[in-house]
């Protein structure tokens, strides 16, 4: 199986901060890899250094076999932990603008997604609650064909059923067309049947990592070798 992201010996400081402790790891393509880890774990500072907008002290990164370039963020989708949208628009207006600016984003796909989470096109994102906000950026993320996602903490704030829904809507949207989805979340107990690969971070190391499926014969759910490690 060939990998979509090689991390190799990244170090990234923040003043005397230490985020990424030469970090080293291999995300598998066409698959869907949980990036677990403790606050703080660096998980954050690793997406910024994939799309370039942090920038490692030292070490290497190749995605898809080039370095994290403006150009190639064309191929790649990026929910940030804190995202915002235009507050005056509403979710119509949010989703054309996306579909004129945003690469490979696919606008019938986009009014099918809002329609599956139930978001209404006529609201304004300045009258959404957290979740239905959540949503949006999620939407603005799986709606577009590119070979890479980057979702970090996609789930936080958003309610079981819709967090149930949301993990359904990836999934066929990995049948309909595959890609390297990269998901950091702490709800592991419900994502966890997403995963086909996991990565286990602590203090911007690498703890463990491994094919999901062998872990679980090996060691159990995903979610109590998460306990057994950083308990
Ligand atoms: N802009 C910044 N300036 C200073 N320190 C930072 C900055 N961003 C992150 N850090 C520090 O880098 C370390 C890793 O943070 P990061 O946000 O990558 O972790 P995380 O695993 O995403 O955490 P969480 O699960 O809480 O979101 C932390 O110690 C954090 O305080």
């Amino acid at each position: 199986m060939s990998n979509a992201i090689e991390i190799k010996y990244l170090n990234k400081f923040y003043g005397s901060k230490v985020a990424l402790d030469d970090l080293y790891v291999t995300f598998p393509e066409g698959q869907i890899t949980g990036l677990l880890g403790p606050n703080g774990a660096g998980k954050s500072t690793l997406f910024k250094a994939i799309i370039g907008l942090v920038k490692p002290q030292c070490g290497n990164i190749l995605v898809f076999g080039q370095h994290p370039h403006w150009k190639l963020n064309a191929e790649i989708a990026y929910l940030p932990d804190r995202a915002k949208w235009y507050k005056a628009h509403t979710i119509k207006q949010a989703l054309t603008y996306a579909f004129n600016v945003l690469p490979g984003f696919d606008l019938p796909r986009a009014l099918e997604l809002a329609d599956q989470m139930q978001l209404e096109l006529d609201d304004q994102v300045s009258t959404l609650s957290k979740g239905q906000e959540a949503r949006l950026h999620i939407i603005l993320c799986l709606a577009r064909k590119v070979k890479l996602v980057l979702l970090d903490e996609p789930f936080s704030g958003i309610d079981l059923l819709s967090r149930e829904q949301i993990i359904q809507s990836i999934i066929e949207s990995m049948l309909d067309q595959p890609q390297t989805i990269l998901i950091s979340t702490h709800e592991i107990h419900e994502a966890e049947g997403l995963f086909d690969h996991v990565v286990f971070l602590n203090r911007g190391q690498l703890v463990l990592e491994g094919n999901t499926d062998i872990l679980r014969q090996e060691k159990g759910s995903i979610e109590s070798i998460y306990r057994g490690l950083f308990r």
